[in-house]
């Protein structure tokens, strides 16, 4: 599903992660990681919003050879989204829509299960940090991609918001068969959860290690 080819990303010159291969199959990935170990880097990178060098297949769609195709096959959630203050929800939801040609009516479920229709027209500067991170969440959830990238979704979240992201997961999943990378510094529920493997971040490097 997706490969890594001599990635290597640098800041400043400073190399923060090397991963001469790296290759997964479908499924559901828990990055784990300490603090600046580099799981929002290869998240973004994988994501297609920053560069390095290398090179990454998804599907084998290349992120540089084939970038529209490739960025239509993935959607990114960060761990600390940030909109613009001055549209609401619903024109955030519907902005995405347009863009990546989602099926209409798609959101409606989502907004209802996670119960955001309250305050869906009001603008992005007056919702709390969780309201932020449930619409970014099911901003990423708008389309069909083939893989959905999550920064640390859990955090903000409360516990009963927590159960109905991993509904979602699974059942797109499920419906779908779409693969989720989710970093998180709190274990996954892996009874909720079929998780595949764990992508391990440390010593500027990602190892792969089964479930
Ligand atoms: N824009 C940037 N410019 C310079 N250095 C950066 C930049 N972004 C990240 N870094 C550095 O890259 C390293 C990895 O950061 P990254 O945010 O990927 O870590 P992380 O594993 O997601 O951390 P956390 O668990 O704290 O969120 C850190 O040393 C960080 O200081």
């Amino acid at each position: 599903m997706l490969q890594l080819a001599d990635f290597e990303k640098a800041y400043n010159h400073t190399p923060v992660l090397q991963i001469p291969r790296l290759e997964i199959g479908p499924g559901i990935y828990w990055i784990k990681g300490a603090n600046g170990s580099g799981k929002s880097t290869l998240l973004k990178a994988i994501a297609g919003i920053i560069d390095f060098s290398g090179n990454i297949l998804l599907n084998d769609t290349s992120i540089k050879r084939q970038a529209v195709d490739y960025r239509r096959r993935i959607s990114f959630a960060e761990a600390e989204p940030v909109f613009p203050e001055f549209l609401t929800g619903r024109e955030m939801i519907a902005l995405f829509m347009t863009a990546r040609q989602a099926p209409a009516g798609q959101a409606s479920p989502y907004l209802e299960s996670m119960q955001m229709q309250a305050y869906l027209d009001q603008p992005l500067g007056a919702y709390s940090s969780g309201m932020l991170k449930k619409l970014s969440l099911l901003l990423a959830f708008i389309g069909t991609p083939s893989l959905i990238l999550l920064d640390e979704p859990l955090i903000t979240l409360d516990t009963a918001s927590l159960a109905i992201l991993y509904d979602w997961i699974r059942e797109r999943q499920a419906a779908q068969g779409t693969s989720f990378l989710l970093s998180s510094h709190q274990a996954l529920e892996q009874n909720t959860l079929h998780i595949s493997g764990t992508l391990q971040v440390a010593d500027k490097t990602v190892k792969w290690l089964p479930a």
